[in-house]
């Protein structure tokens, strides 16, 4: 078969379209927010009711009795642009401002009505059968009232108050937990249970058989509404395995698309679910066709999770052309789940088209939409309407003009750069929020790579991870899947990544890779400035003896000056070291730094004594700065980062100095025999071999976040270390 471009199927017997929609999903209700304008304070309505809905709120209800109709229908209209289809949204009491924000294209999802309001029939009649309509009750009465109606004539019912409250006055006497359980068990419908609801009280209403918990104040006078519906969910039992929908390709061959989407999700902790947007005929070497069916099924894919399952996070991927994106943005205009992330997936790994290239305009309208946009440089470029960046820094650019353009964080890939290095960064409207430094990893096995980062972040970050954590968490295992790649063997061309690399290695999800594999993670990750060290004039002359003497002693008065300091950050390793072993490595490392190499210093740069010359030196830039980067992570007073910047001055350095010292020929007579000497030393290697254990073994039992610190931290000071070096110039 040869390439077919992107033709639309017509449509086909085979697709059938049935789409009975339901007004409510099973945990619509479990948390749900009742606004009060005196607690939310000085923010606003909008803004606590923006935070809540993005910590996980699905169900917002207006309530302000004593504004006018007026005013309630300004405020529908400006919480359903807030709300963005993220939430359900409902007014308490006022039939007559539901339809008037209607007709101003609010998206207002029904009402709420209390005993004395407006009667469930007329909102019914008024509203329409997709409504939501909710009832106030709490005597078997009411209960009796309810079953006389017809049904589907009231959704829920709003049950309480369970504890006495002062956001609702003369309210009836409180039910207790005891008393909401003896009434849902009596209702036809699902109860929602509210008053004076606190998160101790969560766990007890779920279990008394509550729909939900609707609160007030638990939210609305919170300092921050998104964290504390996050810690209601999670009391709910809602906080647990995200649901993460990709809205992708399919790539029969396993390594992109749904098929990695899928890998991605489920390797880092989320439940996958797939909605197919095109087929596509393709393996590691290529695409040789794709087929789009009619953008109507996307629709009734997307409708039926939609209708059924709470979705935590979308990740959109390939959307071949301007009818499934139009139908993907109307869905998601409809419902907005709290995460989305997008792949503007525009050209395989291959280079084959995965977008028609006029549904380019049709994109950019869908950018809006998201939370977090992944191009790679020439998407970014398309996206920017720019040249492709030739430069990191132009990247960060384009992208920081692309965020504040669409409002979506953008998290630029390097890995189109060329080059030793694959940099990413997470960019805001502002310029960069985070940028993770790492080197390229020399394998063919980037085929989905890209499919993999955006759903292990959808992921990530519907499991309550900061944005900037869970790009530091999914680079980390992206990249150890990457290097386990090439083991599985699957095609010729660019195979795919090997998602559960790090599940089979040690047979658990939290498994930390071990020592070894760490050492050898971070060794590679300094490759290239290892080479840079490598090549610079001053180690090479230092090595043949024709380093000028001034140049030598230039060094050495900055080293002293290094040393001295460097010592002291030992110390504080060692005065913080949690146990006494360590205590002693890095205590006596210190002193070796002081009464070793710093003596040696002394006495080549003063022969008549220690003291005299030594620290006469003005601190050069790149010596105060290495020396500020070590303070920094010794004030930031997390053990485990300061051991791993520490780090690099034994390793590069016993790196260095054995090689150096071999290339010398362990010549007496040679100029700088003394220093080679002193950085070739067994014991030296020793030390080295125990700081990298003890690190090592730190980052091993660390958890992935402190990990990934460590790893930047020794990143950064071996990036020091060459500058350090650098600077003695030539
Ligand atoms: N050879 C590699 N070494 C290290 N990281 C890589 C490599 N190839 C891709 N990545 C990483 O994988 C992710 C996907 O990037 P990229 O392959 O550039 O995107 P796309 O597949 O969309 O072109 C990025 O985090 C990038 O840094
Ligand atoms: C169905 C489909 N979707 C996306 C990609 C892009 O893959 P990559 O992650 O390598 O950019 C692909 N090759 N196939
Ligand atoms: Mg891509």
């Amino acid at each position: 078969m040869t390439p077919t471009g992107l033709a639309t199927a017509p449509r086909s017997a085979s697709t059938f379209l049935a789409a009975p929609r339901r007004r409510l999903t099973a945990d619509d209700l479990a948390l749900y927010l009742v606004t009060d304008p005196v607690l939310s304070g000085a923010r606003g309505v909008a803004a606590v009711v923006d935070a809540a809905v993005a910590g996980g709120v699905r169900f917002v209800q207006l309530r302000d009795k004593d504004a006018d109709d007026a005013s309630i229908v300004e405020q529908l209209v400006e919480l359903s642009e807030v709300i963005a289809g993220r939430a359900l949204l409902v007014v308490d009491d006022r039939l007559d401002a539901v339809v008037e924000a209607r007709r101003r294209g609010a998206r207002v999802d029904g009402i709420h009505l209390g005993q004395s309001d407006a009667s469930p029939l007329l909102a019914r009649s008024v509203l329409g059968p997709d409504a939501i309509v909710g009832l106030t009750a709490h005597t078997p009465a009411h209960l009796d009232a309810v079953r006389a109606l017809p049904s589907g004539t009231v959704d829920y019912l709003g049950v309480g108050v369970i504890h006495p409250t002062s956001t609702k006055a003369d309210h009836p006497a409180p039910l207790g937990v005891a008393g909401f359980a003896a009434f849902a068990a009596a209702s036809p419908l699902p109860c929602v249970a509210i008053g004076g609801i606190e998160r101790i009280d969560v766990a007890a209403l779920r279990a008394a058989g509550a729909a939900g918990v609707a609160v007030v104040s638990a939210l609305c006078a919170a300092p921050d509404p998104r964290v504390a519906a996050r810690k209601l969910l999670r009391a709910w039992g809602a906080g647990g395995v995200p649901r993460v929908l990709s809205i992708a390709g399919s790539d029969p061959s396993g390594g992109a698309g749904i098929q990695a989407d899928l890998k991605a999700i489920a390797a880092n902790g989320g439940y996958g679910m797939a909605a197919i947007t095109a087929l596509t005929a393709q393996n590691t070497r290529g695409v040789r066709g794709v087929h789009v069916p009619p953008a109507e099924f996307l629709r009734a894919q997307l409708d039926a999770i939609s209708d059924d399952v709470r979705i935590d996070a979308v990740k959109i991927g390939m959307l071949a052309g301007s009818a499934v994106i139009a139908e993907v943005g109307s869905w998601l205009r409809e419902h907005r789940p709290p995460t989305v992330v997008l792949d503007p997936v525009m050209i395989a790994t291959s280079g084959d088209r995965l977008l028609d290239s006029e549904a380019e305009q049709a994109l950019r309208a869908l950018l809006p939409l998201a939370d977090l946009l992944t191009p790679n440089l020439p998407e970014l470029a398309v996206l920017a309407r720019e040249p492709a960046a030739t430069s990191w820094t132009g990247a960060l650019a384009q992208a920081q003009r692309l965020s504040a353009e669409t409002g979506a964080l953008v998290l630029v890939k390097g890995g189109h750069l060329g080059g030793d290095e694959a940099p990413d960064a997470l960019v805001g409207p502002s310029g960069p929020v985070r940028e993770y430094p790492g080197s390229r990893i020399r394998t063919a096995s980037t085929h989905g790579t890209g499919c993999s980062l955006s759903a292990g972040l959808a992921t990530r970050r519907a499991a309550d991870h900061d944005w900037r954590d869970a790009v530091a968490e999914v680079r980390s295992w992206l990249r150890e899947s990457i290097v386990a790649g090439a083991g599985l063997q699957v095609g010729s061309g660019h195979g795919p990544v090997s998602h559960f690399a790090g599940l089979w290695r040690r047979g658990g999800l939290d498994a930390a890779p071990g020592r070894e594999a760490i050492a050898a993670e971070w060794w590679s990750s300094i490759a290239p400035i290892r080479r840079a060290i490598d090549d610079l004039p001053f180690l090479q002359r230092l090595a043949d003896g024709s380093l000028p003497e001034a140049s030598f002693r230039w060094y050495l008065a900055q080293d002293a000056l290094y040393l001295r300091d460097y010592a002291r950050t030992l110390a504080e390793a060692s005065r913080i070291a949690p146990d006494s072993a360590e205590q002693a490595f890095w205590a006596h490392s210190a002193e070796q730094s002081v009464i070793g190499e710093l003596q040696l210093h002394a006495s080549m740069l003063s022969p008549e004594g220690v003291g005299d010359e030594t620290f006469r030196a003005d601190p050069a830039p790149a010596t105060v700065a290495y020396l500020d980067h070590l303070r920094g992570a010794a004030f930031d007073g997390d053990y485990r980062v300061l051991i791993a910047a520490l780090l690099p001055c034994f390793w590069i350095y016993a790196d260095v100095g054995t090689r150096l010292h071999a290339q010398a020929g362990g010549d007496p007579a040679h100029p700088f025999a003394s220093w080679l000497d002193e950085y070739a030393d067994p014991r030296f290697a020793e030390a080295t071999e125990e700081a990298i254990r003890i690190v090592t073994a730190r980052a091993a039992a660390a958890d992935v976040q402190t990990r990934e610190r460590m790893r930047i931290a020794f990143v950064r000071s071996s990036e020091h270390e060459r500058a350090f070096f650098a600077a003695a110039g030539l």
